[in-house]
């Protein structure tokens, strides 16, 4: 297997959601399946937080949803646990600045999706060299989801990377909604990254789709 092209990870990352057992108020399989129907393109097992499961819970739920990827070929990245990618041949790995250094991480998995998270130009750069195939860059706007995030620091992040001629791929994340993506999109992001958006939607089919309409028509090609 060879590294992902940008050109194929750019159209994986268009609307990735990021779920984990307590991001949902619903049945968590009947969420993703929902969120697939309505258009996500890259889904993300991120286990975390109050109440997370762990063991062999966590193994067995995270491998449900991967069966439920696989079937419709949405590929499938875990959150920080290295471990349990290698353990369940997932597609790709997301750590951030305080997980596993990149550059050891991706000895580790080889070929598969390497994700970085940076909040400025130097860990954007530095993450780069250490191997990651493309970057999540935020929190773009406030959110409530993620108990130790960073504050908020607008599209302008996004602009700088690229006006610093930085081609990798990136999402952004944090607080984004299918009315604020249009603004991440033309500020240089691919795709949009985000969790509560679906997994609290009253129909996550619905924000799924309109996510994904906002990417394309920011683009203004089919996604
Ligand atoms: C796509 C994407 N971008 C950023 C993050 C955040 O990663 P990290 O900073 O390691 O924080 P946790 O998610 O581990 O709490 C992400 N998960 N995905
Ligand atoms: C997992 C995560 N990482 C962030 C970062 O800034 O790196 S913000 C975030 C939470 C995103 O959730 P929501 O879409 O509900 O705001
Ligand atoms: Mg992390």
């Amino acid at each position: 297997m060879a590294r992902i092209s940008t050109k194929q990870l750019q159209e994986k990352l268009r609307v990735y959601f990021i779920m984990g057992s307590n991001n949902c108020q619903k049945d968590p399989f009947a969420v993703l399946t929902e969120a697939i129907e309505g258009g996500i393109t890259l889904f993300q097992f991120r286990e975390k937080g109050q109440g997370a499961l762990s063991g062999k819970e966590k193994y067995d739920f995270a491998k449900e949803l991967q069966a439920i990827c696989r079937k419709h070929r949405i590929p499938f990245i875990v959150n920080d646990d290295v471990e349990l990618a290698l353990e369940l041949d997932a597609d790709g790995v997301h750590i951030g600045q305080e997980d596993e250094r990149a550059d050891l991480v991706r000895k580790k998995i080889g070929d598969k999706i390497l994700g970085v998270s940076a909040h400025n130009l130097e860990e954007a750069r530095r993450a780069i060299k250490q191997g990651a195939d493309y970057l999540g860059v935020g929190p773009i706007f406030p959110t409530s989801t993620k108990e130790d995030a960073k504050e908020a620091q607008g599209v302008a992040v996004l602009r700088t990377l690229r006006e610093h001629g930085l081609s990798i791929p990136i999402v952004g994340i944090g607080g984004i909604t299918p009315h604020n993506t249009k603004e991440v999109i033309v500020a240089g992001a691919d795709g949009v990254s985000v969790i509560s958006a679906i997994s609290l939607a009253a129909s996550p089919r619905e924000n799924a789709r309109m996510l994904a309409k906002a990417v394309r028509e920011a683009l203004n090609k089919d996604v």
